[in-house]
């Protein structure tokens, strides 16, 4: 893992301490909302930069450790217009977090899946292709 951690820095993702993401996050005080793999959190730097902090579920969980190196080794070395970057990680004993752009409006999912479909089928169209763009 330590040389995994080595050689992603590397790749620009910023290797966070716990003590700076409790600062930005101010103690994890804003909840953005959860997934399958954690706990979403808003976050507010010094300089001002504004990021989604996800903290990792079940810290000695196997699956959580390959879900991590799967996310810092993919978004955290491709810088996309339409894919959320990747800004950082943390890989400490008590805090195993990933550190996003922050998406102001949220979850696409939350505009796909919603009950009155107000998308029409030109603005679908447009995120399937912005879609494909992604992860072409
Ligand atoms: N970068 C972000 N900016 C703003 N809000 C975010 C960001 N990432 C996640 N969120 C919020 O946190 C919620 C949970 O995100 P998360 O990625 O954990 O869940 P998910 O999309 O269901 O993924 P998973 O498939 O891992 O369960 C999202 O629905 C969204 O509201």
């Amino acid at each position: 893992m330590d040389k995994f951690l080595n050689d992603m820095e590397k790749e620009k993702p910023i290797k966070f301490t716990s003590v700076q993401l409790r600062i930005a996050k101010n103690n994890f005080a804003y909840l953005l909302g959860s997934g399958g793999f954690g706990s979403v959190y808003k976050g507010i730097f010094g300089n001002g930069d504004i990021v989604a902090v996800k903290l990792l579920n079940g810290n000695s969980d196997k699956r959580i450790e390959d879900q991590f190196k799967a996310e810092v080794s993919t978004i955290g070395r491709v810088h996309h217009f339409n894919l959320v970057r990747l800004y950082g990680f943390c890989f400490e004993k008590d805090l195993r977090a990933l550190v996003y752009e922050y998406m102001v409006n949220g979850s696409l999912d939350k505009y796909l899946f919603q009950e009155n479909k107000i998308l029409g089928f030109e603005k679908l169209h447009e995120i399937a292709v912005g879609t494909a763009r992604g992860i072409a």
